[in-house]
């Protein structure tokens, strides 16, 4: 078998003026500069370029009508014949530049090769590596929310995407959405999977959430599994979903791709990257409410949803005022936690180590909570719940948030969680219990710091496969200390007259839970892990590569 580092082609082929020894083999373009004088010139630009053939875009070939030479703000000028005369006969190169804080780009090089036969072996020797690329995008579906964040998802999809999939030979189905849970209900009952490699959507995360819920339901229907049964094994989605990120929050494109950045997203898609990730299923008295990957916070979270959906009007900036209204309000909730530890698998809240791109604690604990379901389809007496004991937790508390992932996000770029992992088939459940306005403050400023926000006493965090809530005024009767009940039965009619007449100044007695920026329906629910159930175009956050600073043009 051919090995990947032999050399298909090597030729002297010019880059503005300049000669050049470049190579191809079947995983790297590189172009080197020929020097004439072996004297090391230290402030040199670069003479050593080399381009992994995964992340080549595309290869055309010039001619006359595209020759074009790029401004200094970035736009393009058609050059005259005369200046071209070095462009001409040539072909240009597409490929991923990383730029600073995991940005991407697209770059390109142009490689004068006045020869036919030559220039036309070097374009379809790269078109040929390209083919054999696995796992690349060819038809893509796309859901455009017009309405998201700023109203920008159309401008950023038509100016920023759809030339470097029409550069790249992606072709597209695009649909923009006309109402709420248009794109959900496409996928549910209309859209013709099979003609695709891929769906993506252009919004926030309630435009992504629209997606999974589409593509998790359409799996399940298809292939004969009950979605509405929380004990149910789910059938893992096959189509890869792409984030365009054009929403308010984009939590979930940050936590997977690093940053939140079109261009950067569009890249990742026509490279084929893939990253499986978590769902959470959230069910009340065995009902099927919702599907969450990122959040679902009951108390702080939850309100600020609440009162930031009537504000939808401000865009993204609702969130910073409801929040600071949430705070000054400072509400707590009283009710019972009960969860599941994850036992078995590696890592911990409280882990330095973060979720990066192919990550071993995923890969490890993806593979063993796969080989245990396995285990359980075998052994018809076993259930779920059956790899650990449930412990309970009663009290008043602040917030309760399960984060699935860090939740990083440009208000908080480490996370509300961060060591939590993207696909290990577990959720960090974060309480934080009633404390002073002050403490809360400390907590909250810590998501922004480098301090440890679970390093207070008032937090505890439990890395969990399944837990269930029950708000205090839920709880059944025999729940409550029978002292307080007259006082408790009391309180539950009180609260409900005040959350209608909030002048009088007394506390709800319950909140609601903020589900990847969806409000749930019930109060009491039932959530779990389904471990890497879904796939995303994208790779995890990269390391930085040493020096990659220095070494990059567009990173300084
Ligand atoms: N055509 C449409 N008209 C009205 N609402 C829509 C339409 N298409 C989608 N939606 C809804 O808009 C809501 C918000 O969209 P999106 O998630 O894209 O932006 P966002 O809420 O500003 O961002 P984020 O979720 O990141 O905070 C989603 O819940 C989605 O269901
Ligand atoms: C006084 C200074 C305090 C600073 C505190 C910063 C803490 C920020 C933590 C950010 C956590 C984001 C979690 C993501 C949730 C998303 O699924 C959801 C949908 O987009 N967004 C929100 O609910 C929007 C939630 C917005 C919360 C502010
Ligand atoms: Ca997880």
């Amino acid at each position: 078998m051919e090995r990947s580092g032999r050399l298909l082609l090597l030729s002297e082929l010019r880059i503005r003026n300049t000669a050049y020894d470049v190579s191809l083999t079947r995983s790297v373009l590189t172009w080197k500069r020929r020097t004439s004088s072996p004297v090391y010139h230290p402030f040199r630009p670069s003479v050593h370029h080399s381009v992994s053939v995964s992340e080549i875009i595309s290869v055309r070939e010039e001619d006359e009508e595209n020759i074009s030479r790029r401004r200094d703000d970035g736009s393009w000028k058609k050059i005259k014949e005369s200046e071209g005369k070095d462009c001409r006969q040539a072909f240009t190169v597409l490929y991923v530049e990383r730029c600073r804080q995991h940005r991407w780009r697209c770059a390109e090089v142009t490689f004068t090769c006045p020869e036919g036969a030559l220039r036309q072996h070097w374009v379809s020797s790269i078109r040929e590596q390209l083919a054999a690329v696995a796992n690349r995008p060819k038809h893509l579906l796309i859901y455009i929310n017009p309405y998201g964040g700023k109203r920008q998802g159309k401008r950023i999809y038509e100016q920023k995407v759809a030339p470097l999939f029409a550069a790249a030979g992606v072709s597209t189905d695009v649909i923009v959405t006309e109402y709420a849970n248009h794109a959900r209900d496409h996928l549910r009952t209309e859209a013709e999977l099979k003609k695709y490699d891929g769906v993506v959507c252009v919004g926030g995360d309630g435009m992504f959430s629209e997606i999974i819920h589409g593509l998790i339901w359409r799996t399940q229907i298809d292939g004969g599994v009950d979605p509405n049964c929380p004990d149910e094994t789910l059938l893992t989605c096959s189509l890869r979903i792409g984030i365009i990120p054009a929403g308010s929050t984009d939590c979930i494109c940050f936590a997977t791709v690093g940053t939140n950045d079109p261009v950067t997203s569009a890249l990742h898609i026509i490279v084929g990257d893939s990253q499986p990730m978590d769902v959470c299923s959230v069910h009340h008295n065995n009902a099927f409410l919702r599907y969450s990957v990122s959040l679902l916070g009951y108390g702080f979270y939850g309100d600020v949803l609440t009162d930031s959906e009537r504000k939808r009007w401000m865009g993204p900036a609702r969130y910073d005022l409801s929040g600071l209204k949430m705070f000054l309000t400072h509400h707590y909730y009283e009710g019972t936690v009960s969860y599941l530890p994850a036992r078995g698998i590696i890592g911990t809240p409280r882990d330095a180590a973060r979720c990066r791109s192919g990550c071993a604690v995923c890969q490890h604990n993806g593979q063993l909570l796969t080989e245990r379901s396995e285990k359980y389809e075998m052994d018809e007496t076993s259930d779920s719940e059956s790899d650990g004991e449930w412990r309970t937790i009663r009290g008043k508390f602040l917030a309760i948030n399960a984060a699935s992932m860090s939740c990083a996000c440009p208000r908080s770029p480490k996370g509300l969680s961060p060591a939590a992992h993207l696909a290990d088939g577990t959720t960090d459940l974060i309480l934080v219990r009633k404390c002073s306005r002050f403490d809360f403050l400390r907590h909250l400023l810590r998501h922004t710091s480098k301090d440890d926000q679970f390093d207070l006493t008032f937090v505890e965090v439990h890395r969990v496969r399944r837990f269930r809530f029950t708000p205090r005024h839920c709880q059944s009767d025999s729940d409550l200390e029978l002292d307080l009940l007259g006082n408790a039965s009391k309180r539950q009619i009180f609260s409900q007259i005040c959350r209608d007449h909030p002048a009088c100044g007394c506390a709800p007695a319950y909140s609601c839970w903020n589900c990847d920026g969806e409000i749930l329906t019930h109060t009491a629910i039932d959530v779990r892990v389904h471990c890497q159930l879904i796939k995303l175009f994208a790779r995890g956050i990269e390391e930085p590569a040493v020096f990659e600073d220095l070494a990059n043009p567009c990173a300084i």
